[in-house]
């Protein structure tokens, strides 16, 4: 496993770490089985003792390390391999819910790739039906509120494009939580263009726009996916900082990105974290936003990513409380919901200063 952490310091960076995991949060960009723990992943692999992920903690942690993107994409079908069942999404979707919970995340849109799970063979309304008993299970016992963004794993071709739009658009068969449509899996060889009438279909169904782009190729992407796909946020977007002319319509048209720092690290999409664009976004005024992305197999969470953010842009505690209401803004939420976060982030943050 990749270590990102911030390297432990003085008593003002363990202050600042124990601010934000009280901190109230949302995440936006976060994979339903790139969040799977290692005490899921060993429990799937048990209860499907055929596959070749590791049960073991420490294997695991080596299976976890990625020598680039496409590796990474091989390891992350492999975990994909261990749900089988409606039973299997079931408990994958409440315990991320759970460990949301844990880090003060109070909403949350989590990437789901149905089209991996249905042509794997798992009931497309069992399925559905899973992710739509954990979302409510996990409202109500941990007061998190989860909605979906379903992607499409581009790499797979444009048979999974067509399947994943119909599984967003049928109204027998999209869930109630659903929000919006993605595009995820590798860049390289896999044109945004082609994806356009798909993403017609589903914003004509009323969801919004989210795809990956400029994680591993260079800001065109980034482009095709705003012009295309008429995307509103856009996943990691790090190559933006390589054309100011597109950072400075990022910041006009208040497009905001989903940063993921320690996802590009542990991807090779960026050296290393000092050398990571975050900074050149937020003076750029692009509204920035922190996500963990596939946090387990990263070897790091949403809390995490919130202190390497700060380390990178010298944040303090109100610097991370502004942080954490970007997410809120770019949400897909209401405005009484996001009025209720950023009322709780605000409260939170002065009863922190004061004591
Ligand atoms: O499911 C299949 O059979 C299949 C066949 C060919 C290709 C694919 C994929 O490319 C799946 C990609 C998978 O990766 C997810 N993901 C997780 N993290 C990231 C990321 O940082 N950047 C891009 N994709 C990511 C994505 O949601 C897809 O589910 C699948
Ligand atoms: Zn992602």
């Amino acid at each position: 496993m990749t270590d990102t952490s911030v390297p432990a310091a003085g008593t003002a960076d363990r202050d600042l770490r124990t601010f934000i995991a009280g901190l109230p949060k949302a995440e936006l960009h976060v994979h339903h089985v790139g969040s799977a723990s290692p005490r899921i992943v060993s429990e799937l692999a048990a209860r499907h003792p055929d596959s070749k992920v590791p049960t073991d903690p420490e294997a695991l942690a080596d299976f976890f390390t990625f020598t680039d993107f496409a590796h990474f994409i091989d390891v992350y079908l492999s975990v994909v391999d261990l749900i089988r069942t409606p039973e299997d999404v079931r408990l994958l979707t409440y315990e991320v819910a759970r460990e949301l919970a844990r880090q003060q995340v109070r909403y949350a849109e989590l990437t789901i790739t149905p089209f991996s799970s249905t042509r794997r063979g798992i009931d497309e309304l069992g399925f559905m039906a899973a992710i739509e008993d954990a979302r409510k299970a996990a409202e109500a016992e941990f007061g998190t509120v989860l909605r979906w963004c379903f992607d499409i794993p581009g790499e797979a071709g444009l048979e999974s494009a067509e399947e994943t739009a119909r599984l967003a658009t049928d109204d027998r068969i999209r869930p109630e939580g659903l929000v919006s449509f993605g595009l995820g899996g590798p860049e390289i060889g896999v044109p945004r263009p082609q994806f356009k009438p798909y993403f017609d279909r589903a914003i004509a169904a009323g969801l919004h726009s989210v795809p990956h782009a400029g994680e591993t190729t260079g800001p065109e992407t980034v482009w095709d996916a705003l012009t295309e796909l008429r995307a509103e946020r856009i996943g990691h977007g790090t190559s933006s900082a390589q054309d100011p002319g597109l950072l400075a319509h990022l910041a006009e048209h208040r497009i905001p990105l989903e940063v993921c720092p320690t996802s590009n690290i542990a991807t090779r999409a960026v050296r290393t974290l000092d050398e990571h664009p975050i900074k050149e976004f937020t003076r750029a005024g692009v509204l920035v936003t922190i996500n963990s992305d596939d946090p387990p197999m990263f070897g790091t969470d949403l809390n995490n990513e919130y202190a390497v953010a700060a380390r990178l842009l010298d944040l303090d505690e109100r610097g991370l409380a502004d942080l954490a209401k970007n997410a809120v803004t770019a949400s897909f939420l209401d405005a009484a919901g996001k009025a209720r976060i950023a009322a709780e982030i605000d409260t939170y943050t002065s009863a922190w200063l004061a004591s």
